[in-house]
């Protein structure tokens, strides 16, 4: 099929990448000139594992290219996705002027029928948004379609080529023929493709989510209770994790979730919720927990230091949201960054792939390490902020000799009480006993 992906970020760039791995021919649009230029001498402008092999095996292959002309991607496509960015406003709905100024210039430019599919997470009723704005600039018949996307970063491509299930928003018998073809590749079992009309798979997306964030935001309170009473947040998530029911996933304690889906998809489902006089009073919840528990980390290493932290030196390691990605977007890290110096602290930092994402954001307000230890050359404390496979089992001998104290706050529980212990650290950590280093 001919395709058209507007947007080449995380889900654009990866959607029209695997959409070509399975014969179809993609062209892919993005407004920025400099990424373009980028993709088209075959680099992927951003770090996401098992991307770039498959990107550049599609391009070679010619069924892949990339463009900043929109006019010309329409022309030559029958099915146009949009993956582009749904900020939060300051309100904390879903900035959709992204999304419709593109409907409105994929409307004038129409020339023959066009299946238009949304693949940004959007609020209930922009498929007749879209629909309207290209109906008001073109006389040209076209389908909008939600197919909202599930991709987690860092394990992008398997998820989009093996799908838990594909999601396709649309009352059209002919637009579900043609998906059945398009997804066929991408499906295990047939019914993973499941069809639903425009809204609710716009509010599946939303619920997917909130559903998600709940899980993270209750194993969180539980690790506040777990701190208090003596018992270890790892034993009850191993506990109740083994109930089907529940399931295994999403039950890890820690300094709150991130990322550029969770904190604003979460915020515009209660704000959908407060525009039509409803209340979402378990997502409420979801989203304060999520902000104490991040400001509770930080009071924990506050403390440490006697409410004191000036002139205290604070090994970072992790910058990235979480692990495999550059991404930075409601990274933790960013706001333990700002509390830290804003108390007169300095922060040194290392992180395997987001150094260079972060100097762009924050510039030199805190120093780079080059690697993981020498990120603790003199420093007061160690905090762990990113789950990056390499801090799972560092040497503890260079650990204690580069630190000025012994002192970790993890907020990812990385490590063994028991080895702690006896390596004789002060490690605290979520939802865990602390321990107090002899
Ligand atoms: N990142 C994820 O893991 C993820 C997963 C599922 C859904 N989503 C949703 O998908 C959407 C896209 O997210 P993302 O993380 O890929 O965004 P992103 O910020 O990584 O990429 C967006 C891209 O769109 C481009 N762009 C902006 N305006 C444009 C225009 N007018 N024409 C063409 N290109 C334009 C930008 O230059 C950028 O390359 C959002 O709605 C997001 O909520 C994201
Ligand atoms: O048990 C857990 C699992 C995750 N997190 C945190 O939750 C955030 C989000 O993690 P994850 O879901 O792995 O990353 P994303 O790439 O943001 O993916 C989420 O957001 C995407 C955008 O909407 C969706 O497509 C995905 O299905 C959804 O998992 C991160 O800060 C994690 O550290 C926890 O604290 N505990």
């Amino acid at each position: 099929m001919r395709i058209a992906v507007v947007g080449t970020g995380y889900v654009g760039l990866v959607t029209g990448t695997c959409l070509a791995e399975t014969g179809n021919n993609v062209i892919c649009v993005d407004i920025n000139e400099q990424k373009v230029a980028q993709m088209q001498q075959a680099i992927v402008p951003f770090y996401e594992p098992d991307l770039e092999g498959i990107f550049k095996r599609n391009i070679a292959q010619g069924r892949l290219t990339f463009t900043s002309d929109l006019e010309s991607a329409i022309d030559a496509s029958t099915i146009v996705f949009l993956a582009l960015p749904t900020p939060p406003n300051e309100d904390g709905s879903a900035d959709l002027s992204y999304v419709l100024n593109t409907a409105e210039n994929i409307g004038k430019c129409l020339k023959s029928f066009k299946i238009i599919v949304n693949k940004s997470t959007v609020p209930v009723g922009t498929a007749d948004q879209v629909r309207e704005m290209v109906a008001r600039h073109s006389k040209h018949p076209f389908e909008v379609v939600s197919n909202p996307e599930f991709l987690r970063e860092g394990v992008a491509v398997m998820d989009f080529m093996k799908p838990n299930r594909i999601i396709v928003g649309t009352h059209s018998e002919e637009v579900k023929k043609v998906f059945s073809e398009l997804y066929a590749p991408y499906m295990r079992q047939g019914e993973r493709l499941i069809f639903m009309d425009e809204r609710s798979a716009e509010l599946t997306k939303y619920a997917a989510n909130a559903f998600l964030a709940t899980k993270i935001s209750f194993m969180n309170e539980i690790s506040v209770l777990c701190e208090e009473l003596g018992a270890n947040v790892e034993m009850i998530r191993k506990g109740i994790g083994t109930d089907d029911r529940i399931g295994k996933q999403f039950l890890y304690a820690g300094i709150g979730y991130g990322g550029s889906c969770f904190p604003k998809d979460v915020q515009a489902l209660s704000k959908t919720a407060t525009d039509i006089d409803s209340k979402v009073n378990i997502v409420e919840a979801v989203i304060k927990t999520n902000t104490q528990q991040r400001e509770r980390f930080f009071h924990k290493i506050s403390d440490f230091f006697g409410g004191n932290l000036k002139g205290k030196r604070i090994a970072l390691w992790g910058l990235a949201f979480k692990p495999e990605t550059d991404d930075l977007r409601e990274a933790p890290s960013l706001f333990l960054i700002d509390k830290f110096l804003a108390e007169g602290a300095t922060v040194a930092a290392y992180d395997p792939v987001a150094m260079d994402s972060t100097r762009k954001q924050i510039g030199d307000r805190i120093t780079y390490a080059s690697n993981q230890y020498d990120a603790l050359n003199g420093a007061d404390a160690l905090v762990i902020v990113t789950e990056w496979q390499a801090f799972r089992n560092p040497d503890f001998d260079i650990m204690a000799q580069k630190l000025t104290n012994k002192v970790i706050f993890d907020g990812r529980n990385l490590y063994d009480l028991n080895r702690m212990e006896e390596r004789g650290f002060y490690y605290n950590s979520v939802g865990r006993k602390t321990i107090l280093n002899k």
